[in-house]
């Protein structure tokens, strides 16, 4: 696979050397990497490149999913009597130190599979199978049989001036925060913003989140947004909404976020203000790789691209950004260069999400709202975490903040979706998404046997009072 005859006939000095593979994966992604450890691990000769040694691993363990989780659960531990400058020091600290953990573990999870070859650099299509990298140990060509792009995604900047002032973040730096801010803005109120506001609110600051629309959660079922507004006030954070960021100036003492409903004064800003596919170096049209309007790379079902035998997995696709679909796209590409039982986007079910504020918000399928916009008849329970005489856990923990919310269908008894704010949602919602993969019902799951004391318990108490 490895032809050197890039060299320079006069000097015999290196110049581009080629390789040729089965399998070219761009970008260390969770989809990317899982498939090209199970391909290797079948004999298939794969080529990984990644252009960033400390993104080995992918976006989620080392800025993302996990250092994030890292800190929240650091914030929520904190003690009032701790300094919080020095305590945030120890958090992030921490933080790096399982990171590198992590990430030597996903290199080696990789360079023990003998068909693997792991390349440093950044890769640009020259043609539909071939990619230049650039910027590693030495420039190469590379000819893949299958190509898979897996390059994820980079924060997307608003647009405003000031955005680059040295008190602005995005959700990478402020992981790196030398000092908790007196006063920290957001700009943006989707998942990131929600994370961030509740963890620092936990670490001391005053946050303010700045919305563009009505508010967070838009989505939402009232109820289940009052739930998460309430817990994020009392922990510290107020929300401007109907506010558009205009200009962010950068004063001396501080920075002022200037928007249309007024100034926001703030030690620190993050922009979270979504996310931009990773392809600005791939040179796709090298490849005839479509793109939509906002650069994500165009998939049909089976994440076929545009180009024959290059398929995209992950956020650069422009789907749901979530570690397990990244985990699931590999799923899907797997079984079509295995030649496995097709597997296709179109067979995703209740997909469950968890929004890590404290304590989490986790959901799946359907809100009241939209079971009835879509004229089903409905059956909900819906109760205070804080009154579920059932659920000690909660109570235990000291953390009783929420809302246990589960709308069935009143003439199946199947359930359609759940809202569960409170501790330990982000693991009962998997349950809950597994009995509506399986068609158990609502009555099955009231009747349910559940450890005691736990979360799940919930279940018995709100699915015996639906209305
Ligand atoms: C702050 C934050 C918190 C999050 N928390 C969660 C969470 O709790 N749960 C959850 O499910 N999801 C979470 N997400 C989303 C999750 O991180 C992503 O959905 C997931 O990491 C997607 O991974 P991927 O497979 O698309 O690729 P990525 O993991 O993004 O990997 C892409 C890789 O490609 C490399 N690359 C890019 N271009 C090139 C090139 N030209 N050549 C070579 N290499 C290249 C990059 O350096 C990168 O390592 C979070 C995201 C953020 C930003
Ligand atoms: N727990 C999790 O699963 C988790 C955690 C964090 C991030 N993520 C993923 O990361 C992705 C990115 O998160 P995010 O919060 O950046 O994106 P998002 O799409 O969730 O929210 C973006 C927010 O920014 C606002 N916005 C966009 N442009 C703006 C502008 N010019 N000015 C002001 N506001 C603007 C939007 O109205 C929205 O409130 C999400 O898709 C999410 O799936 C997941």
């Amino acid at each position: 696979m490895d032809d050197r005859d890039g060299r320079d006939p006069r000097g015999g000095e290196l110049m581009t050397a080629r390789l040729s593979t089965e399998v070219l994966v761009i970008g260390w992604g969770k989809g990317g990497k899982t498939l090209a450890r199970a391909l290797g691990r079948a004999g298939r000769r794969v080529v990984l490149v990644e252009r960033d040694d400390t993104m080995i691993g992918g976006t989620c363990i080392n800025v993302a999913c996990v250092p994030t989780k890292a800190l929240v659960i650091q914030a929520e531990r904190r003690r009032p009597e701790d300094d919080p400058d020095a305590y945030l020091a120890r958090a992030i600290a921490s933080r790096d130190t399982l990171v590198e953990r992590l990430r030597e573990a996903n290199r080696q999870l990789l360079a023990t599979v003998d068909a693997v070859t792991l390349v440093r650099g950044e890769a640009s299509f020259t043609g539909p199978h071939t990619v230049r990298v650039t910027g590693g140990d030495e420039e190469l060509e590379i000819a893949g049989e299958v190509v898979v792009v897996n390059t994820g995604t980079v924060p997307r900047m608003p647009g405003i001036d000031g955005q680059d002032g040295p008190r602005v973040h995005d959700s990478t730096s402020i992981q790196h925060l030398d000092s908790v801010p007196d006063r920290l803005a957001i700009v943006g109120a989707g998942t990131i913003a929600l994370e961030f506001a509740s963890m620092f609110a936990r670490f001391g600051s005053a946050v303010t989140i700045i919305a563009r629309g009505a508010g967070i959660l838009p989505d939402e079922d009232d109820d289940v947004r009052a739930s998460v507004e309430h817990a994020l006030a009392d922990a510290g954070v107020a929300v401007l909404a109907d506010a558009s960021t205009t200009r962010i100036d950068d004063g001396p003492e501080r920075a002022t976020v200037v928007t249309s409903a007024g100034e926001v004064a703030a030690d620190a800003v993050l922009l979270a203000t979504g996310r931009a596919p990773a392809t600005a170096a791939l040179d796709l049209a090298a490849a005839d790789i479509r793109t939509d309007e906002r650069g994500f790379v165009i998939v049909d079902d089976l994440l076929r691209t545009s180009s024959r035998r290059v398929w995209a997995v992950g956020d650069v696709t422009g789907g749901q950004q979530l570690t397990p679909i990244s985990l699931d796209d590999s799923r899907i590409v797997h079984a079509q260069l295995t030649g496995a039982e097709e597997r296709n986007r179109a067979d995703r079910v209740a997909v469950p999400t968890a929004v890590f504020t404290t304590p989490p918000l986790a959901r799946v399928g359907l809100t009241e709202r939209e079971a009835r916009e879509r004229g089903l008849r409905v059956l909900v329970g819906a109760k205070p975490v804080a009154t579920i005489a059932a659920m000690p856990r909660p109570k235990a923990l000291g953390e009783t903040h929420g809302i246990i919310k589960v709308v069935v269908d009143a003439e199946t008894d199947l359930v359609l979706g759940a809202a569960l704010h409170s501790v330990d949602a982000q693991e009962v919602i998997n349950l809950v998404a597994l009995a509506m993969r399986a068609g158990v019902t609502a009555a099955e799951l009231r009747d349910g046997i559940w450890t005691h004391p736990s979360s799940t318990e919930a279940l018995n108490e709100v699915l015996g009072e639906l209305r």
